[in-house]
């Protein structure tokens, strides 16, 4: 039996006449931490919203199976339902809401209020800076602090797949650390997750396996360990 939680296959995405992405294909296996690099506009964030059909009004072609179902037609809260979550770029927290709202939103789809209860403390304490905050609305918090709350907020539900949309972008170094030592800490936790990264060193050096993308189509994918010696990936993306 494959041990894919995720397969695309075939995928092509077109904005009116732009063709965003060119027939991709991509796995993650079960239990790994896979990234997505490339150059701005390669195709990385629309490849992110054909899986979970957040895509405007465009042409999409392919097939995208989750645990060996087609994801075509789903609706976010089923997708959620499913144990798929994303946190896309820009965080996407509601900022009206407090933090410890925006956690329990996280787990609406669980019922097990004492466990609920026990994960928003568990991510208190990865997060202090989240706890001191806890009663503050989310659109308060700094670019820092809404990554941090939309990254528990997704692992509230307990997800088999994590995607995550650029997790670094605006963030200050310290911050970056924090963010990736989590998601190496929630990798190692069995969570499978598919990164889309522009730093794409960071990216390689806590993932499993990569691809690169250029120009909507995927030129290289291997061991991320292997693309971190490649001289080609060095040269076009690791600034060496
Ligand atoms: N809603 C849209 N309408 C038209 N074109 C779009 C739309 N969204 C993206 N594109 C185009 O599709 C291509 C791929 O964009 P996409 O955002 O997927 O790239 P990316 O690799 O995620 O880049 P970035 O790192 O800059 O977010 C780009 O040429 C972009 O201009």
């Amino acid at each position: 039996m494959s041990d894919n939680i995720l397969k695309i296959q075939g995928l092509k995405v077109a904005y009116g006449g732009i063709k965003a992405v060119k027939g991709i294909d991509l796995e993650v296996n079960k239990g790994e931490l896979v990234t997505l690099i490339g150059a701005n506009g390669a195709g990385k964030t629309t490849t992110l919203k054909a899986i979970t059909g957040t895509l405007p009004d465009c042409n999409v072609e392919g097939v995208i199976s989750y645990m060996g179902q087609p994801l075509k037609g789903k609706h976010s809260f089923q997708l959620v339902e499913q144990k798929l979550a994303m946190v896309p770029e820009g965080r996407g927290v509601f900022t009206r809401m407090t933090i410890y709202e925006n956690l329990q939103m996280g787990a609406y789809t669980r019922d097990d209020k004492a466990g609920i209860e026990a994960d928003i403390e568990k991510w208190f304490a990865t997060f202090p800076r989240l706890k001191e905050r806890a009663g503050q609305l989310a659109g308060t918090l700094s670019g820092g602090e809404q990554q941090m709350l939309a990254m528990a907020r997704a692992l509230m539900c307990h997800p088999t797949l994590l995607l995550l949309d650029e997790p670094s972008m605006g963030l200050s170094p310290i911050m970056v650390e924090k963010i990736f030592e989590v998601i190496r800490d929630v990798s190692t936790q069995g969570i499978t997750i598919l990164l889309v990264e522009q730093n794409a060193k960071l990216a390689l050096q806590a993932a499993d396996r990569g691809y690169v993308m250029d120009s909507g189509a995927v030129i290289m994918t291997g061991n991320a360990e292997d693309m971190l010696h490649d001289p080609r990936v060095q040269a076009a993306y690791l600034g060496e």
